[in-house]
C-alpha cells in the first residue's frame, strides 16, 4: 500500500492531492498539466513538497510534520521513464546488473533469471542496448527497475514515446508485471485506453486535485470524468472467453450478454477486460433487428451529459456493466433520450481493437 498526501504550490499551480494506492497498478490519469509528474517527483524524492506525508509499504518516505525526508536512493523505488534511459554502450546484461548493483546486492541471483524470463529478453542479453528497438529497450528498462529490488515501481508515461505497434508489444509485459510481481506500481498516463487496459485503481486528476478514485471500470465510464476529453471516452467491460469459432470470432460472456470479437488469443474461461470507445457504439431506443452488428447490449439510460461541442454522452446501465455511448445532440433530441428509459447499445465487432482487450488483474 502506498499512501500519498501532498501540498505544493508553484507560482501558477497548486497541487493538493491525497490518495491511497492498494496493491496492483494504480494509474494517475489526467490531462497535461494536471499535476501527475509533480506527484511522481515527490514520491521519488526529486521534489521537496511544501507539506506532505508519503508512506510506502509501512516505510515513511516523507513526513514534513516530523521532519522526515528519505533521500531518493534510500526510497527503494524502481523508475521506468518514457525513453528507457539505458546506457547505450553497455550490453543488456550490464544494464540489468546496474539495477541489481543499485539494490546493493539485495536481489538474489535466481531472481534475475525470473525477470529475464518474465520480460522475454534472454536472447538480448549480450546485445548492446543502443542497437535495440524502442520496445526492446523499454522491456530492458522494466527489467532494470525490477532488479533494483524495489518496494514500489514508478512508471511515468512509459509508452508515450512508442508507436502503436510497439505499445501493443509492451502492454502485455505491464500486465504481467501487475499480475505476477508483488510490487505496487504507480503509473502515469493521459491515455484512456492504456489506463483501461492496465489499471487496477485509477486516480483521476484535474488542476492539481484528485477528482475521483476507483476501479478502471468505475472511473473511466463516469461521464463526469473525462480528463482526456470526450473523444477518449469509453467504458471497460469484464467478459469471459466462451468459445473460439471457426469463422475467426471469439465469443465472450459479459454478465450474461454474448459479445463477439475478432479472435482473441486467450484460452476459454479467461477473464478479460474489454474497452469499448463511446464513439464506436450506436444507440437504439428499440430492440434492433436485421442489423449486421453482432453485439447488442440492452440497458437503461443512467445519465445524459452534454459537452461543449455537438456531442452528447449517454451512460447505459447494461448487464455487462456501464456502457458509454457518444451521439450527436441532434440524435439525442430525435431519440428523446432521457434518464430511466430502456435503450440498446450496438457495438460493431471489428470496432474493438486488439490493444483494447487485456487480461484482468484480479
Ligand atoms: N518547477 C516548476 N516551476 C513552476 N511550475 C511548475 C514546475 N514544475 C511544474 N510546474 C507546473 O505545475 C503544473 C503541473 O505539472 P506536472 O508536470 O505535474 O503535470 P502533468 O500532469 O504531469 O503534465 P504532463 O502530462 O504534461 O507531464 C503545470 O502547470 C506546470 O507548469
Amino acid at each position: 500500500m502506498l499512501e500519498v498526501s501532498i501540498r505544493h504550490a508553484y507560482p501558477d499551480f497548486t497541487l493538493d492531492a491525497r490518495f491511497e494506492a492498494p496493491p496492483g497498478l494504480t494509474a494517475l490519469f489526467g490531462r497535461s498539466g494536471s499535476g501527475k509528474t509533480t506527484i511522481v517527483n515527490a514520491v521519488a524524492g526529486l521534489l521537496r513538497p511544501d507539506a506532505g506525508r508519503i508512506v510506502s509499504e509501512d516505510r515513511v518516505l516523507l513526513n514534513t510534520d516530523r521532519g522526515i525526508r528519505l533521500p531518493p536512493h534510500r526510497r527503494r523505488l524502481g523508475y521506468i521513464f518514457q525513453e528507457g534511459r539505458l546506457f547505450p554502450h553497455l550490453t543488456v546484461r550490464q544494464n540489468l546488473h546496474y539495477g541489481a548493483w543499485f539494490a546493493s546486492r539485495r536481489t538474489p541471483r535466481e531472481d534475475a533469471g525470473k525477470v529475464v524470463e518474465l520480460l522475454g529478453i534472454g536472447h538480448l542479453l549480450d546485445r548492446r542496448s543502443g542497437g535495440l528497438s524502442g520496445g526492446e529497450k523499454q522491456r530492458v528498462a522494466i527489467g532494470r527497475a525490477l532488479l533494483s529490488a524495489p518496494r514500489l515501481i514508478l512508471a511515468d508515461e512509459p509508452l508515450a514515446a512508442l508507436d502503436e505497434a510497439r505499445k501493443s508489444e509492451i502492454l502485455p509485459y505491464f500486465e504481467r508485471l501487475r499480475d505476477e510481481v508483488a510490487v505496487p506500481i504507480l503509473y502515469v498516463s493521459h491515455s484512456a485506453s492504456e489506463v483501461a487496459r492496465l489499471a487496477t485503481t485509477v486516480v483521476a486528476m484535474e488542476a492539481g486535485r484528485i477528482i475521483r478514485r476507483g476501479s478502471a471500470a468505475e472511473v473511466l465510464s463516469d461521464p463526469a470524468i473525462l480528463p482526456a476529453g470526450a473523444r477518449e471516452a469509453g467504458s471497460v467491460l469484464t467478459a469471459t472467453v466462451v468459445a473460439h469459432h471457426a469463422d475467426g470470432l471469439t465469443e465472450l460472456d459479459a454478465g450474461g450478454v454474448r459479445l463477439f470479437l475478432p479472435r482473441v488469443e486467450q484460452p476459454v474461461g479467461r477473464k478479460l477486460r474489454v474497452r469499448i470507445a463511446a464513439h464506436d457504439v450506436i444507440l437504439s431506443r428499440l430492440q434492433p433487428e436485421g442489423l449486421s452488428a453482432l453485439n447488442i447490449l440492452p440497458g437503461v439510460v443512467e445519465d445524459v451529459r452534454q459537452g461543449q461541442g455537438p456531442g452528447v454522452l449517454v451512460a447505459l446501465a447494461t448487464p455487462a456493466g456501464r456502457l458509454l455511448v457518444r451521439i450527436t445532440r441532434r440524435s439525442a433530441a430525435q431519440l428523446e433520450i432521457g434518464v430511466g428509459q430502456r435503450a440498446y447499445g450496438v457495438v460493431k465487432t471489428v470496432a474493438v481493437a486488439p490493444t483494447d482487450i487485456g487480461v484482468t488483474g484480479s
